[in-house]
């Protein structure tokens, strides 16, 4: 009898030890990179390289290009002014399309605007520009919105003057999520309006939980992750409930739609599903409407919050610089409004997708590799700036104090999938950074040292701090 339960356990463990042996094999054919593919470090079984401490701080030890393996997906990854340029511009139409992880698969499925690709992509990205153009540039109203916002934004940091330290934080949020609203659907909301602030809340709670190193498994293997739970429920969450929102938003619009008045993203795209409605493959239909509304939402929210949040750590640590700004109506810092700080706020592009075999710098890149760009490394590359890992306005000065432009200036990433929102965000960084600035002297907690120290690895910002604002 023993001896029988004995030989039933052998064969189940030489069976298990079959399978595991039988998958290894599988995962490191798998793996095996074609002849001149970029080198990189080894990773663990199934999961690659999948670690949180992996990010684009230590990218720079492994060259300006090298490959790891993320999961299912062989992943090169490209510093430097020269590689990127040449990944994204000159090869440029050989990384057009996403990759999107399963994560993000779940709730976006190739819809929306930083998550589609080809002919939808296209068409969409195209209405959405021309809609930015008319609102902003052309009907100057987007601007008198800002203006409005940055009222609402200097009242709120008035009632905090004199003394008492106060965390800006989601006062500034309120306010970059109102634009932004104003624009989609046409509406703003009180800073303390509780449903509206948990709202926002949840979507910096998403980006940060995005980062973290369980949400890089969950990407790994998510047959697996899927039934443990895990951040991936919180994010599920949290984008379910940022999707009602906006289908409430929606459905108001849809109820007193006026063909003769499009006041705002979800009037006018509502009209061109009518126009549309013939060619379903550039994706004009409801569904699509909800997810590039959240994706205009989330793209330009956490984005503006977090460089104007750096802004103002830059101006504590940098007094003279701040008494200068003042001086020239911000333009030392905003020259025609460009945003001249030395920050990548978002230090790896979204994932683009190798779309045909090219070559990168020298290597291999055969169609279905991921490809990261650190954007981050362009804006400290020594070849391209004179004191790349220090604050200087200078770098965009020329000799007669005159605003010079800079090749290397990528924070929005550069080429046809570059960012969609750059001169919204240029024009309202300058407005509301001008009018903290022309009202406010702003100054540090007493005794305290300012921190640098940053959080999150998608979008790097400073890790939550207080200020003292005093009427000018
Ligand atoms: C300081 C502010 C901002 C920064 C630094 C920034 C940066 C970026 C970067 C680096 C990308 C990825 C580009 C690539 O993959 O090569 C991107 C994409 C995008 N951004 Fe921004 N962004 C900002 C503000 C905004 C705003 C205000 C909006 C909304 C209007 C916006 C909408 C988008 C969209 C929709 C995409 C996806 C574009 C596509 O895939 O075609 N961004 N942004």
């Amino acid at each position: 009898m023993l001896l029988f339960s004995l030989l039933d356990w052998l064969d189940f463990k030489s069976i298990f030890l079959f399978i595991f042996v039988f998958l290894l094999v599988v995962d490191f054919q798998k793996r095996r990179n074609p002849p001149n593919f970029p080198p990189g470090p080894w990773g663990l079984p199934f999961v690659g390289n999948v670690d949180a401490g992996f990010n684009h701080r230590v990218m720079n030890k492994f060259g300006n290009i090298f490959s790891v393996h993320w999961g299912r997906d062989k992943v090169v990854v490209v510093s430097g002014y020269k590689l990127a340029k040449e990944a994204l511009v000159t090869q440029g139409d050989c990384f057009l399309d996403r990759n999107i992880s399963p994560l993000f698969d779940k709730v976006f499925k190739g819809n929306g605007l930083s998550t589609s690709n080809g002919y939808k992509w296209r068409r969409q990205r195209h209405f959405s520009i021309n809609h930015l153009k008319n609102f902003g540039e052309g009907k100057r109203t987007l601007e008198l919105h800002i203006q409005l916002e940055s009222n609402f934004l200097c009242q709120a940091f008035q009632q905090e003057e004199g003394t008492r330290p106060f965390n800006p934080q989601h006062i500034i949020n309120n306010a970059v999520a109102n634009v932004i609203g104003s624009l989609v659907y046409g509406k703003r909301f009180d800073y303390d309006a509780a449903d509206f602030q948990n709202l926002l809340q949840r979507m910096q709670q998403t980006l940060l939980l995005a980062g973290t190193q369980q949400a890089q498994l969950y990407d790994a293997l998510p047959w697996l992750f899927q039934y443990l739970s895990g951040p991936h429920e919180i994010i599920y969450s949290n984008y379910g409930m940022l999707t009602s929102f906006l289908k409430r938003q929606i459905e108001k619009h849809k109820r007193d739609w006026d063909p003769f008045n499009h006041r705002d993203f979800i009037d006018a795209y509502i009209g061109e599903i009518d126009k549309k409605k013939n060619d379903a493959e550039a994706g004009f239909n409801i569904e699509n409407l909800v997810i590039c509304t959240l994706d205009l939402f989330e793209a330009g929210t956490e984005t503006m919050t977090t460089t104007l949040r750096w802004l103002l750590l830059y101006m504590m640590k940098y007094p003279e610089i701040q008494g200068r700004c003042l001086q020239q109506t911000a333009k030392y810092i905003f020259h025609q409004n460009r945003l001249s700080v030395l920050r990548s706020i978002l230090p790896l592009n979204v994932p683009r997708l190798c779309n045909k075999d090219t070559y990168v710098g020298g290597y291999f890149i055969p169609q279905g590799t991921t490809l990261l760009v650190n954007l981050s490394s362009v804006l400290h590359d020594w070849t391209m700036w004179e004191t790349p890992h220090r604050f200087n306005p200078q770098h965009f000065l020329d000799e007669n104090g005159c605003f010079r432009k800079r090749e290397a200036f990528y924070p929005f990433s550069v080429g046809r999938r570059m960012c969609l929102g750059e001169q919204l965000a240029r024009m309202e960084l300058f407005l509301f950074f001008t009018a903290l600035l022309q009202r406010f002297s702003i100054s540090p907690v007493p005794g305290q040292e300012v921190s640098f120290d940053t959080q999150g690895n998608v979008i790097l910002g400073p890790k939550p701090f207080h200020i003292c604002v005093k009427d000018r």
